[in-house]
Formats: C-alpha cells, structure tokens, sequence
C-alpha cells in the first residue's frame, strides 16, 4: 500500500469478537531482532476526523514517519476505541468532560473502566511474524508491561510527543499524571 509515508502492506486479522485489526508492514520484519512496532488504538476522532482533543493522529501520523524511514518494521492499528469503551461511550465521555470531568473522571461517571484495552491480540501478530524483539513506540509503560507479560521480548521503548495544544494540554496533563504516561514535554 503507498502511502505518504512510503510503502507499507497491510495485513487484517480478525479476532473472536470479529473485530478486523489492521497490520501496517514495512519491508520484511520476519524473524527479526529489534523491530519498531507501534500499537495504535483506533481513535475516529482523532485518526480520522483530525480532532485536537487528543494526541492520537500526531502520535499515529508520527508513527508512521519513523516507519516509512525504517528498513523493516510496523504498526499494529487495534480496534479498541475509546480504550475500550466503544465511539459512543467516548462521545458521552466527551460531553462529560465539557462539564470539567477529565479522561480519566468521565469513564468513572459513566460506570466503565478507566481502560479496558487487551493487548493479547498485538501479541498473537508479532509472534505470528515470528518477531524475535522489539522496540515499542509508546509513551504507555502499561502497554509495554502488558506486551512483556505476554511473552514479547521488549528491548526498549521509543518515546512519541506531540506538542501540547490548548486543546489537549489538559487531556495530556492527566495522562502523565493519573495514568503514568511518561510525557516529558509538559
Ligand atoms: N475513554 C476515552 N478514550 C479516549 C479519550 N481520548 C482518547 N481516547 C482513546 O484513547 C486511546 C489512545 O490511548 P491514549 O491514552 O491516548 O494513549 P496510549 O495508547 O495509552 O499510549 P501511547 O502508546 O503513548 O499512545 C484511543 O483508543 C482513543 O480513542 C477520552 O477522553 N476518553
Ligand atoms: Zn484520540
């Protein structure tokens, strides 16, 4: 698949939820030491829409920058918006965080879990390509732990920023500190 970002195949596994998650592929990561792997959520908002409440495009656009340069590599897109709880519990979310709520605050209110992600699933792919070790592209240490506990040999983590708007300065805010994101540029 040509993209902007260079040429990439695209691979769609389907899980037991039948969910259709895509794998972006750069070049030919089969049995490999060391490969970048990003683990994107699907965000519709962000990814597609261009919304500023999140760093989720930056991060995704990002992502695939630092693919596209690599010989090998790729980006394993989870459909799981939301963290979890789906469009339109984020949506409520959203409006509950209009009323000061942060991110974290709003799925409370609602009754659901602050992040109900599995990450299972990206494990079963990078293990299907045989993938001997890898370097997360994550500021999410849970998201590492998790990858780790499954069995991936994880290296290392490449840290992706985007710079704080006055949209999502505050989103970011919360993440670092009530979520333990390791963000070092607010
Ligand atoms: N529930 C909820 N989900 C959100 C909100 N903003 C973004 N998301 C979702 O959060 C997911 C991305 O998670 P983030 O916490 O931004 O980042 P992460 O994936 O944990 O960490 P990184 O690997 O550093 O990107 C996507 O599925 C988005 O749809 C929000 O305010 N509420
Ligand atoms: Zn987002």
């Amino acid at each position: 698949m040509p993209t902007e970002f260079g040429l990439f195949r695209i691979y769609t596994f389907v899980n037991d939820e039948n969910k259709d998650h895509a794998v972006i592929v750069r070049g030919d990561p089969r049995g490999k030491e060391d490969v970048p792997v990003r683990i994107h959520s699907e965000c519709l908002t962000g990814d597609v829409l261009g919304s500023l409440r999140c760093d989720c495009r930056d991060q995704l656009i990002q992502s695939l920058r630092y693919l596209g340069r690599q010989d090998y590599g790729m980006l394993i897109y989870l459909r799981q918006e939301g963290r979890g709880i789906g469009l339109l519990n984020k949506i409520k979310a959203y409006s509950l965080q209009d009323s000061g709520a942060d991110t974290v605050e709003a799925n409370l209110k609602l009754g659901l879990p602050v992040d109900s992600r599995d990450y299972s699933f990206a494990s079963e792919v990078i293990k299907f390509f045989e993938i001997k070790s890898i370097y997360i592209m994550t500021n999410n240490p849970e998201k590492m732990k998790a990858l780790i506990e499954s069995g991936i040999n994880v290296k290392g983590r490449i840290p992706i920023f985007s710079d704080p708007t006055p949209y999502d300065k505050f989103y970011l805010e919360t993440k670092k500190i009530k979520l333990g994101h390791e963000i070092e540029n607010i």
